[in-house]
């Protein structure tokens, strides 16, 4: 087992302004289990997402990662833990549009702490495994949509996580290029053996994950 999430809360704001995202959620993900979160629009899919990639921390509740209780750990370690195990495919790509391709992908290695021999050969793997090679140089700004997501999916594997955790990753694309997208993560699951968790609206894309994990006003329905 990979990830357990344990009666989770997660509380923003104070007083009148407080919204109680997630309330006593439990979820458990095995390693190598491809997952779709799937709920209507403020149900709390995000929050679920940054709280199992350590980009943010339940209120309440307790978090363990391969048997480790890690929902009070120090910021350092769960930078750490959010660097080396987790890959990240966000929504809008969030790519640096003045940085080429090669450039982009190279950006989390730049900061990892990972025993990676060659950094330049790991980005060319990945450019080369993602069919995006012959737009190594380009600037991406002058990428389309499905080029744009194929990049941010190289930079989300490039440091070689464990997790891959995406949000709404076919969401602006059209459909042959959103069915694109998805033969990526399934074979990245089921080849590379990567787990895999995927907001989506997208039933096609949730069909092809091993479960669907409904969300509904905070809790699991
Ligand atoms: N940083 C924040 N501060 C205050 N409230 C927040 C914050 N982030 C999210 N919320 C609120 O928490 C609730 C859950 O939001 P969340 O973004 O997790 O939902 P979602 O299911 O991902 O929605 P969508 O499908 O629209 O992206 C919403 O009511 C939202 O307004």
């Amino acid at each position: 087992m990979s990830i357990r999430l344990t009666k989770v809360d997660k509380i923003y704001g104070q007083g009148d302004a407080k919204v109680h995202a997630l309330k006593e959620l439990s979820l458990t993900i095995t390693t190598g289990e491809m997952v779709a979160i799937m709920g209507p629009s403020g149900s709390g899919k995000s929050t679920l997402l940054n709280i199992l990639g350590c980009i943010d921390r339940p209120t309440k509740g307790e978090y363990s990662y391969k048997e480790n209780e890690i929902s009070h750990i120090k910021a350092k370690e769960m930078a750490r833990l959010r660097n080396e195990v987790f890959g990240f495919v966000i929504q809008d790509f969030a790519l640096v549009d003045r940085y080429t391709v090669f450039k982009n992908i190279m950006i989390p290695l730049s900061y990892s702490q990972k025993a990676i021999k060659s950094k330049k050969e790991k980005v060319e793997s990945v450019l080369k495994q993602l069919n995006i090679s012959e737009k190594r140089d380009v600037l991406a700004a002058n990428l389309s949509g499905g080029q744009r997501q194929r990049v941010a999916i190289a930079r989300a594997i490039v440091n070689e996580p464990e997790i891959i955790l995406a949000d709404e990753p076919t969401g602006s694309l059209d459909s042959a290029t959103g069915q694109d997208v998805l033969d990526i993560f399934t074979k990245l699951n089921s080849v590379e053996k990567k787990t895999i968790i995927i907001v989506t609206h997208d039933k096609e894309v949730a069909s092809c994950c091993h479960r669907i994990v409904n969300i509904q006003d905070g809790m699991i329905v």
